[in-house]
């Protein structure tokens, strides 16, 4: 069941920028979506929208079946962590997480339990009486996420909260979070332009650009089958490749392939791991550079007209710069006037 309803919301800035554009969106109960996108593609503006921080131009947004598009943020039972933790630092971990249920009314005894049960929650038992600025950036962030967890909202929105941390804690983080989340079953809404958080953490992934949905889908649905080239190039590692397409076979440069889609220009997207290279006689590409990674190997390759291409190869050994290689797509997309026309 839907629990989070965005119907058509538009949010035209004064000055004229259009940052989401009648966008659309329904989240089940429980459910984690990832809003995923370049910088300016109106990430933050829509989930700022669901929280109440800024006011839709048009549209509507329903929470559980009540319109809440136009209700100041403490009146909607959503939670928002943002990007800086944003914590008060005149007050211990304690305080910051009781402020909330203060200000409802609870009593003490009830607070105590409820603060202790979440800081238990997300790893930071004991931590109660220190001071904010006494913890490092990933205490900081776990009580940033407490703080909201506590109220109990029925939504839970982070904007980009692992963005300030160094990329190993962000990994750990990003596990907890998934791991809570599941285990109190809320309804989330993550703001993130890390595809890798994306698809390890996200039950569907909506892809943005420019104020509005490019495709939503599960990770490996968007990965494996990207429905235009913003999506094939903006997740994972993609090639690109312009050509013409004549008599049932695609070509740019010395690269040809067969593909039988009507004859015109298109845009073909091979993953590097879909993309076998041969040491070759005839070669239609050279190899730039090969990097060892040890599990598996990257070479750049460059057609004769200099596009690069990249192909992941088992054996890095095998290959050096300079060498001719020979190119064999076992898997493409094609895409022309911005829509998929073909896929093997
Ligand atoms: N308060 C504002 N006034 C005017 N324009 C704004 C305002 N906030 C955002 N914008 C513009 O709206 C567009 C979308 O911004 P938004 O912050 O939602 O993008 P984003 O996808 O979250 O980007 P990032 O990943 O960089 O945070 C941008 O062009 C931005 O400059």
């Amino acid at each position: 069941m839907s629990v989070l309803h965005i119907a058509e919301v538009t949010k035209t800035f004064s000055g004229g920028t259009h940052a989401v554009n009648s966008f659309s969106l329904d989240v089940a109960d429980g459910e984690l979506v990832c809003l995923l996108g370049p910088s300016g593609s109106g990430k933050s503006t829509l989930l700022r929208m669901v929280g109440g921080f800024e006011q839709p131009t048009s549209g509507r947004i329903t929470i559980d079946g009540e319109d809440v598009t136009h209700l100041p943020p403490e009146r909607r039972p959503t939670g928002m962590v943002f990007q800086s933790h944003a914590l008060w630092t005149h007050m211990n971990v304690f305080k910051n997480l009781a402020f909330g249920l203060k200000l409802r009314r609870m009593p003490a005894a009830e607070i105590r339990e409820k603060v202790e049960a979440v800081l238990e929650l997300v790893g930071l038992a004991g931590y109660g009486d220190r001071m904010t600025n006494q913890l490092s950036g990933g205490q900081q962030q776990r009580v940033a996420l407490a703080r909201s967890l506590v109220l109990e909202p029925k939504i839970l929105l982070l904007d980009e909260p692992f963005a300030s941390l160094d990329q190993h804690l962000r990994e750990r983080l990003r596990e907890e979070v998934r791991d809570i989340q599941q285990r109190l079953g809320i309804t989330t809404l993550f703001v993130t332009h890390g595809q890798d958080e994306a698809l390890s953490m996200a039950d569907r992934i909506v892809v943005m650009a420019n104020g509005k949905t490019e495709q939503i889908g599960r990770p490996d649905v968007v990965y494996r089958d990207p429905k235009t080239p913003f999506v094939a190039g903006f997740i994972g590692t993609m090639n690109l490749v312009e050509g013409e397409v004549k008599n049932g076979h695609f070509a740019r440069s010395d690269f040809s392939f067969p593909l039988s889609i009507a004859d015109g220009p298109a845009t073909l997207a091979i993953r590097p791991e879909a993309l076998d290279l041969t040491v070759s006689e005839t070669p239609k590409a050279k190899v730039h550079r090969v990097t060892d990674y040890g599990s598996h190997g990257l070479v750049d390759l460059d057609l004769a007209d200099g596009t690069r291409l990249k192909s992941m190869v088992a054996h890095p050994d095998l290959f050096r710069t300079g060498q001719g290689v020979d190119l064999e797509p076992r898997a493409v997309a094609a895409y022309r006037n911005n829509q998929q026309i073909f896929r093997s």
